[in-house]
């Protein structure tokens, strides 16, 4: 992979600290997520990620260091100006996240409702976003219609449907079957490559960390423990690096 250090990172986060009480969660994590990179994010379960990225979207405030997205620093954004930011920045959720009582094409107007700017536009984004997952079809279907890999489908046009600089990915294999995990990552690395998406995605699949990643961070004890490709990482002596391998 071709060296960062002299890009400009589309999200910087400096060492940031987040307490609840005596849990120290995050104790000066950082990382760089560059432009069209796929970076994956490992850690046990409860070691932070969530937590990180409820900072990195505004729902949780961190103690001490910076979140700067698209050389903006967050913190010092006004309400509008943060919101604005915040669309350039897509959400998968684990589980998928659809509203039950909405058609696939109102689920995916949703996030459009917010934005005057794009009421013309709005079915013609819902086509493409769909095209792009490969399910025009299913545009009148309801979400108790959909299997498991076409609501995950699904969530990822909505996510992608404002043409969002950054997808974060959170879980977006877990409760699937192999075969169908296999599509959704697939699927995620053509998003990349068609709409040159930086990607931060969180998971425990280890298969789908290998195959997609272009960097992995570890975050333990509350920091970027290492970070690397993946098989620098798996070739790692470090015995809490190793336990993620095993
Ligand atoms: N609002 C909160 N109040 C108090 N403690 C919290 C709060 N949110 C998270 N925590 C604590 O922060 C720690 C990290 O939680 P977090 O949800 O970020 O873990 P995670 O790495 O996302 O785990 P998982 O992989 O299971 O989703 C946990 O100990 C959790 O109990």
């Amino acid at each position: 992979m071709k060296k960062q250090e002299n890009i400009t990172p589309i999200l910087k986060i400096t060492d940031l600290k987040k307490s609840f009480g005596d849990n120290h969660v995050l104790n000066g994590f950082t990382m760089n997520l560059y432009e069209a990179e796929n970076l994956v994010l490992m850690g046990k379960s409860g070691s932070g990620k969530s937590v990180m990225i409820k900072c990195v979207v505004g729902l949780m405030q961190a103690d001490a260091g910076t979140i700067e997205i698209m050389g903006k620093d967050i913190t010092t954004l006004s309400q509008k100006e943060f919101n604005n930011l915040r669309t350039q920045i897509g959400f998968l959720f684990q589980g998928s996240a659809l509203y039950d009582s909405m058609t696939v094409r109102e689920n995916l107007e949703f996030p459009l409702r917010k934005f005057p700017e794009y009421a013309n536009k709005s079915k013609q984004l819902v086509l493409e976003a769909l095209e792009s997952v490969g399910l025009k079809n299913a545009i009148d279907l309801m979400p108790e219609e959909l299997s498991g890999g076409m609501k995950r489908r699904i969530a990822l046009a909505r996510a992608i449907i404002l043409r969002p600089k950054i997808i974060i990915y959170d879980e977006p294999t877990t409760g699937l079957d192999p075969i169908t995990a296999k599509e959704i990552i697939q699927l995620m690395i053509g998003i990349q490559q068609k709409f040159k998406t930086s990607s931060l995605i969180i998971t425990h699949d280890m298969d789908c960390a290998r195959v997609i990643s272009n960097r992995m961070i570890l975050l333990i004890d509350g920091i970027n423990y290492i970070e690397g490709t993946y098989k620098e990482l798996a070739a790692s002596k470090d015995k809490k690096v190793q336990e993620f391998f095993k």
